[in-house]
């Protein structure tokens, strides 16, 4: 039976891979306004999981349903369509392009990379980028081409070129991974502001900033929830200590 009052229900989810179950009979609830962490060991599921979701990998059985609609069967496309968004840990901005540019390319009916010339930059498309600008702290860097930012706010860009298509789920490999302790920071605070009304999904490594952003965690174990709940209540769990915390 499919819980229907969660935005994101992920049930009995299993993936194999010749055999190998790197998600085993996964199940995974998670609200609107929720940001729910993901951890545990290398080569745990995490982002199998992330992929499963966004249609990268296929499950081999169980359902993902999103708002109420099943993704197993979408492509990556449609999915997207669907209000879901991700970001992996290499950003993938346009480095020759300013912070406008790229987002404005984002823009769901935007111009694209390759140009419509019939696309018009309304009020709408430049109130929109102004604000997501705003949002990810990237204001006063908006004609600077991204090349020239700092690897933490490339991260935020892309944030940024995500949020501009207003996903009602969005996914973050590693968010903070190489960035300063005031980026951190800030990204924490970022990531704060955009989980109210849509559902985010992070997996992430550095403890410290898990229990400043995390509403809950799931600890993931040899492709299994080892341990689900608030990040105090999973810190003490003596399995989780045992397979992951305690290393
Ligand atoms: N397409 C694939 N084909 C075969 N095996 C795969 C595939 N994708 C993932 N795996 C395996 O599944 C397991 C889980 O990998 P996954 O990358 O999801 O772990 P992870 O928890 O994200 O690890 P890390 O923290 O190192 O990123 C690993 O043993 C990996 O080798």
């Amino acid at each position: 039976m499919t819980n229907t009052d969660f935005s994101l229900s992920i049930e009995d989810l299993t993936v194999s891979f010749d055999g190998f179950k790197a998600v085993d009979d996964l199940t995974l609830y998670i609200d609107k306004n929720e940001l729910h962490v993901v951890i545990g060991p290398n080569g745990a599921g995490k982002t199998t999981v992330l992929d499963l979701i966004c249609g990268k990998t296929k499950s081999t059985s169980g359902s993902i349903k999103f708002l109420n609609q099943e993704l197993t069967s979408l492509s990556e496309h449609e999915i997207v369509r669907k209000g879901v968004g991700r970001k992996f840990q290499t950003p993938s901005i346009y480095e020759n392009l300013s912070v406008f540019e790229n987002l404005e390319v984002s823009y769901p009916e935007g111009r694209g990379v390759f140009g419509s010339l019939v696309f018009k930059r309304s009020a709408k498309v430049m109130a929109k980028i102004h604000e997501v600008a705003q949002q990810i702290m990237l204001e006063d860097e908006i004609e600077t081409e991204a090349a020239l930012l700092s690897h933490g706010q490339k991260q935020w860009l892309e944030i940024g070129m995500l949020l501009i298509q207003d996903p009602q789920l969005l996914m973050l490999d590693e968010p903070v991974a190489g960035m300063s302790v005031k980026e951190r920071e800030q990204t924490a605070e970022l990531l704060n502001k955009i989980s109210q009304g849509r559902s985010v999904l992070v997996i992430e490594h550095d403890m410290e900033f898990v229990e400043r952003i995390a509403h809950r965690v799931t600890v993931l174990h040899q492709g299994k929830i080892l341990a689900s709940g608030k990040m105090d209540e999973v810190q003490k769990d003596p399995k989780v200590i045992e397979v992951y915390l305690g290393h």
